[in-house]
């Protein structure tokens, strides 16, 4: 049995830094934007140079300051990475997932195509998509070991610039549905996150399980699945499968939704519809309702219609 890790050790290994050490990510030719949290795992500890760049033999003087790289460029199709603009240039004109983006379609509307990527079989763009992750994302991290998850990545329809996805274990013993998620910053607030959670759902759904997101959520993450749980509770309960239901329980609610008990109670609690013995109401939910409207595809952003799910 391996040594047990001290928090230190931890930190290296998974990259936590306290504090940004990169200034700007350059994502594209037309995208620049700040990171949000640091990451040493781009980077060799002694020299702080991009790892790939490490000569053993020259143990620069490293200046202790913050930000250990102004700007780190990263190819938009196939994030490989670099500190150099014009290695960057010229990679970006010649990724071979500019032409062709990899992976299996799963879901093609005429707006957004999902497609389902396997770590073990495009390991490197799975580990630099995971490293580039990081930089947005401080309470979850893997790298290295991306053989046993899948990614689902979305793109425009017709477009092979990937806009966010969210990563899947394949051997979560919780049976979770979702291990990570992320919508790149320059296409946040656009629904792709909703999407993208939906999509999670409709995989777990189909293969008869009640499922959910590994924890901890962070800040975001929980927003956006008490906003997507709230919108299917309140939909299946007024208009959906269960708006003739008698007495419901929380039981009934997980059958339809997928969602599992425990989520389904913190929704609850959190749309102000749970008495004591676990009794719901209704009127707060039909109200709360009217906010999204009472159409699917108004409430949703997943059009049923475009999965290509096979189970
Ligand atoms: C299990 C886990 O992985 S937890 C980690 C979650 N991931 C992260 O924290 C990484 C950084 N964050 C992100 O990538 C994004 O913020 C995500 C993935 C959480 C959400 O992605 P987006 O594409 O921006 O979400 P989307 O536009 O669908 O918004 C979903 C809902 O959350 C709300 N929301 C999203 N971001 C914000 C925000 N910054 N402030 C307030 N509300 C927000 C939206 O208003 C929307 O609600 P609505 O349906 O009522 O309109």
């Amino acid at each position: 049995m391996g040594k047990r890790m001290g928090k230190g050790e931890k930190d290296i290994l998974y990259g936590i830094l306290s504090e940004r050490n990169i200034k700007h990510i350059q994502f594209g030719i037309d995208k620049r934007f700040p990171s949000w949290y640091g990451s040493n795992a781009y980077f060799n500890l002694e020299t702080r140079l991009l790892g790939f760049k490490e000569d053993q033999r020259v143990v620069k003087k490293v200046e202790r300051c913050q930000f250990w790289l102004d700007t780190l460029y990263i190819c938009e199709y196939c994030f490989k990475y670099t500190d150099d603009e014009e290695q960057y240039i010229a990679h970006e004109a010649n990724c071979k997932y500019k032409g062709r983006a990899p992976g299996k379609i799963m879901y093609k509307s005429p707006t957004y195509t999902i497609r389902r990527v396997k770590g073990s079989k495009h390991q490197l763009f799975c580990q630099c998509l995971c490293l580039f992750t990081k930089l947005f994302l401080d309470n979850k991290s893997m790298y290295f070991k991306v053989d046993h998850y899948e990614f689902y990545i979305v793109y425009e329809t017709e477009s092979t610039k990937p806009m966010g996805f969210f990563s899947k274990d394949l051997v979560s013993y919780q049976q979770n549905n979702l291990a990570c998620i992320l919508t790149f910053p320059p296409y946040q607030r656009r629904r792709l996150g909703s999407l993208l959670l939906e999509f999670s759902y409709e995989l777990s759904k189909s293969e008869g399980i009640l499922s959910g997101p590994e924890l901890p959520l962070s800040p975001f993450g929980l927003i956006s699945y008490l906003k997507y749980w709230s919108k299917v509770i309140c939909y299946e309960l007024t208009t959906g499968e269960l708006a003739n239901f008698g007495r419901l329980t929380l039981e009934d609610i997980a059958t339809v939704s997928g969602m599992r008990i425990q989520d389904i109670i913190l929704t609850l609690k959190y749309l102000n519809c749970l008495g004591e013995s676990n009794d719901i109401y209704l009127t707060p939910l039909k109200n709360n309702l009217k906010k999204y409207g009472s159409k699917r595809n108004d409430i949703f952003s997943l059009e049923e219609e475009y999965l290509l799910i096979d189970g």
